[in-house]
């Protein structure tokens, strides 16, 4: 696959181009400032509330969401995936004319059939693999974090230099971008999210913090060992891959990794992550979602409280707060 870099983007393409970032919460805010700073005209379609105030303390020019899309030439959607379908339908589908550009950073709701945008619109995507406040970081450090570029609808004929262009103001470029359809992005962004990133890796944790505190360890002991820690072991990964990591621990360590690791996580977790593609591909997971939000979410909620109560995040966070350098 081709990675593609900053030569192969022009921001030319967005002269006279305005963008309304439409939500303002973890990537709607990374976005729109990177944009900015890459001397784009960014707007903001957002609802009365907190990230409106942000927005509005970050200096930005807020409109309500019909208005922003009104304004733009480019609507990029960041809002929650699930608020995507109402939204759309009720405040920007109206004003949504022919020749303007339908933008999204994840392809959940044109995948899954909650936006249906009429032929005579461009619709691309363009997705920081990244968390927002990770993305921010990095752009203001000069470089940027990788992302995926997609191409859906191309009435103008226009809508790959657009994509490109908006990866290259938000410093995706520099670290490269890879074209892709819609349907492989989301797929595999959920795939990743579920099984390895977000679940998956919180529940490694909470097992290997609860395994050792049943046994009597000082919770402080097990969230500095199996929560702290992986961090740190993740950044090495990171900078080096695997077999850099193996070269910075111990024999021990690398001998436990190896003799444990797979059983501990044996094939069998293979097998339920290639069910869980299924249920992605098979639009079960974003049915069941779609239904869970709804319904106003509450079993979303229900497990958000009870994570709160977890003695891995109590004690994690009177940890934190001794730590000079919070990250
Ligand atoms: N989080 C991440 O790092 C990543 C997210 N994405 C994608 O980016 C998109 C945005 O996700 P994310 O940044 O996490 O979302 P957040 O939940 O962080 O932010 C959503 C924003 O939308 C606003 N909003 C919610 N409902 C409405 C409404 N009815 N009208 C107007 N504004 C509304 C919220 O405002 P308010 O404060 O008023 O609720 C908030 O500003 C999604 O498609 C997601 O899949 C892609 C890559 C990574
Ligand atoms: C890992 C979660 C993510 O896919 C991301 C930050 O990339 C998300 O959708 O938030």
């Amino acid at each position: 696959m081709e990675i593609l870099h900053d030569g192969d983007a022009d921001l030319g393409v967005l002269n006279g181009k305005t963008i309304a970032v439409i939500g303002y919460g973890a990537q709607g805010r990374a976005q729109a400032l990177c944009m900015r700073d890459s001397g784009l005209s960014v707007v903001i379609g957002i609802r009365p509330g907190k990230s409106k105030d942000a927005a509005e303390e970050d200096g930005f020019e807020t409109l309500s969401v019909t208005d922003a899309a009104k304004r733009a030439d480019i609507i990029h959607i960041l809002l929650p995936d699930e608020m995507h379908g109402p939204v759309y339908d009720k405040e920007i589908a109206p004003v949504l004319t022919a020749g303007k550009t339908l933008s999204f950073s994840h392809g959940f709701s044109i995948v899954f059939g909650e936006i249906k945008p009429p032929k005579d619109v461009d619709v691309i995507m363009v997705a920081p693999k990244s968390p927002g406040t990770e993305e921010r970081k990095r752009f203001v450090e000069g470089f940027g974090v990788p992302g995926l570029i997609a191409v859906r609808q191309n009435p103008s004929g226009k809508a790959k230099e657009v994509a490109l262009a908006i990866a290259k103001a938000e410093g995706l470029t520099r670290a490269g971008v890879l074209e892709c359809s819609f349907e492989q992005e989301t797929y595999e962004d959920l795939f990743g999210e579920q099984n390895v990133l977000c679940g998956g890796m919180v529940d490694l944790m909470k097992y290997g913090f609860e395994t050792l505190i049943e046994a009597g360890y000082p919770p402080e002991m097990a969230y500095f060992e199996c929560i702290h820690e992986a961090k740190l072991i993740v950044d090495l990964i990171y900078e080096g891959g695997i077999q850099k990591m193996n070269a910075v621990i111990s024999n021990t360590a690398e001998w436990g990794e190896y003799d444990n690791g797979p059983w501990i996580i044996d094939p069998s977790v293979k097998e339920r992550m290639k069910e869980s593609l299924r249920r992605i591909e098979s639009g079960e997971f974003a049915a069941k979602w779609i239904k869970e939000a709804r319904n106003g979410a509450p079993t979303l909620k229900a497990k958000r409280a009870a994570l709160g109560e977890h003695p891995a995040e109590i004690v994690g966070k009177r940890i934190r707060s001794l730590f000079q350098k919070k990250n």
